[in-house]
C-alpha cells in the first residue's frame, strides 16, 4: 500500500502525491540521506502490474540505463528501486505540467515556440543516442513544461509498453524494435501535434499521413521563418523508412538553426545513418510493411495558437559524459553537461606526446646546465693552476 509517510528503499520518505501516471501516483518525497526533495514514480508495468520476471528485469535495466544520462533537458533519474509491488523511479523533482496537459487546455503552439521546445528535446535525445540510450516513448505526456520555463523529457526507456500509438514509428507499430530512428519519428510526431493540434497519422498511427502543406517541399525561396522551415524538417523526421530520417543530432542542429532564424545547413537535414543498438534491417523491413503511405488528409485545427513561455536559448551542444553504473543505480552528477572539447595533449615544451614532458628541456634547465659547465671549467682551471704552482715550487 502506498501512503504518505511510506519509506521507499530505506531512504525516500513519500510526502504527498503530485500527479497520476499510468503506474499510479507520483509523489514528492524526501531523500533522507542527502536531504533532497525528489519525485518518486511507480513504473507502469504490463497488464496492470502482473509483470513476468523477464519484463521486470528489462524495465529495471532500462531505468538503470536512463540513470546514466545527465542533461538539463532530461529529467535526471537518481535511483531505481525494486520494491515488493513493483519498480520505483526516484527522479529529479520538476514542478511542471505535461505538454499533453498544456495542449489539452490551451491548444496549439506557435511554430517558433515549437522549434524552441523541439531543439531542447532533440538536444537531450541526441545526448541519449550518443550513450546508446533509446527513449522508446517520446510523446507529449512525457514532456514536462517546467514552471521555470524549462523543458524536460522524462520516462527514458520505461514508457515503451504504454507508448501512445499515435506517436509510434511505423516500424514499431509493425512489431519492430524501437531505435534512435524511431525516437526521431516520435519527436517529429510530438512537434507536429504541438504545432497542428492533431497527430500526423491518426489515433492509431495508421492513417494515411500528415499534411505538411506545400511549404514542406517548396524550395523557390530561402525563408528563415519557423512556419515554413519546420514543416520541411517534420517531413524528413516523419519519413516512413527509418533510414531516410535525419539523425537526432541533425534534428537538433536544424531545430536550433530555425529557432535562431537561420536556414538549417544542408547537411543538417539529409538522412544520416543512426547510431544505436538497433537492428536497422529489421526496422527497415517492418517499415516497409507499415500502412503509412498514402495521400495527405488535412488534420483538424481545433485550437487557436497559444504562446508558451520557454527558456529562450536551447542548449548549445548535447554531449554528456558517460557515467559508470553503480549497484544502487544512484546517479552520479555530471556538473557540466555541456561538451567541452578536449585540449590537445601537449608536453611542458608545448609539443609532442604527453609522456615526453618528463624529458622536456626548458629555459630553466638550460640555465642550470650552463652553470654546471662553467663551474666544472673553473674547478679544472683552478686545479691546473695549482699543479703548475706546485711544479714551480719544486723546481
Ligand atoms: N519528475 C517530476 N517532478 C515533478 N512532477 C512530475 C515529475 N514527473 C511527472 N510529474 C507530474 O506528474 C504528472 C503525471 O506525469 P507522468 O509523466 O507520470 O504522466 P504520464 O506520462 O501520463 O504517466 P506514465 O508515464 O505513467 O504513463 C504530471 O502532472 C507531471 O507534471
Amino acid at each position: 500500500m502506498t501512503t504518505e509517510g511510506r519509506l521507499l528503499g530505506d531512504r525516500y520518505r513519500l510526502s504527498q502525491p503530485i500527479g497520476r501516471g499510468r503506474g499510479g501516483f507520483i509523489w514528492i518525497a524526501q531523500d533522507q540521506r542527502v536531504h533532497r526533495t525528489v519525485a518518486a514514480k511507480p513504473v507502469a508495468l504490463p497488464q496492470g502490474g502482473t509483470a513476468t520476471d523477464t519484463e521486470l528485469e528489462i524495465a529495471v535495466q532500462r531505468a538503470r540505463d536512463a540513470a546514466r544520462l545527465k542533461h538539463q533537458c532530461a529529467v535526471t533519474v537518481y535511483d531505481v528501486l525494486v520494491e515488493g509491488d513493483g519498480i520505483w523511479l526516484i527522479m529529479e523533482y520538476v514542478p511542471s505540467r505535461t505538454m499533453a496537459d498544456f495542449l489539452a487546455g490551451h491548444g496549439k503552439l506557435a511554430a517558433q515556440d515549437t522549434v524552441t521546445l523541439g531543439a531542447q528535446l532533440a538536444a537531450a535525445l541526441a545526448a541519449a543516442a550518443e550513450l546508446g540510450i533509446t527513449h522508446r516513448a517520446v510523446e507529449p505526456a512525457n514532456v514536462l513544461l517546467a514552471d521555470d520555463g524549462g523543458v524536460q523529457i522524462t520516462d527514458f526507456g520505461v514508457g515503451a509498453l504504454h507508448h501512445d500509438p499515435a506517436f509510434r514509428a511505423p516500424e514499431v507499430i509493425a512489431g519492430g524494435t524501437a531505435t534512435a530512428a524511431s525516437d526521431v519519428f516520435s519527436l517529429g510526431a510530438t512537434l507536429y501535434f504541438a504545432v497542428r493540434g492533431a497527430t500526423p497519422f491518426g489515433p492509431l498511427g495508421t492513417d494515411p499521413g500528415p499534411d505538411l502543406g506545400s511549404a514542406a517541399h517548396a524550395d523557390t525561396t530561402a525563408p528563415t521563418d519557423a512556419a515554413t522551415l519546420l514543416p520541411r524538417l517534420l517531413a524528413d523526421m516523419l519519413a516512413t523508412n527509418p533510414m531516410e530520417r535525419p539523425s537526432m543530432g541533425s534534428c537538433w542542429e536544424a531545430l536550433t538553426a530555425i529557432a535562431e532564424g537561420r536556414q538549417p545547413t544542408p547537411r543538417a537535414v539529409p538522412p544520416q545513418p543512426h547510431q544505436s543498438s538497433v537492428n536497422e534491417a529489421e526496422s527497415s523491413a517492418a517499415a516497409t510493411a507499415a500502412p503509412r503511405q498514402g495521400t495527405a488528409s488535412p488534420p483538424a485545427q481545433p485550437h487557436p495558437t497559444t504562446p508558451i513561455r520557454t527558456r529562450p536559448a536551447p542548449p548549445p551542444a548535447p554531449a554528456p559524459q558517460p557515467i559508470a553504473a553503480t549497484s544502487s543505480v544512484a546517479a552520479q552528477h555530471t556538473p557540466d553537461w555541456h561538451h567541452q572539447p578536449m585540449p590537445p595533449m601537449m608536453n611542458a615544451a608545448g609539443t609532442g606526446h604527453p609522456g615526453d614532458a618528463a624529458r622536456a628541456t626548458t629555459p630553466a634547465s638550460q640555465n642550470r646546465t650552463a652553470m654546471r659547465a662553467l663551474l666544472a671549467i673553473a674547478v679544472l682551471a683552478a686545479a691546473m693552476v695549482g699543479i703548475l704552482f706546485t711544479e714551480l715550487l719544486l723546481v
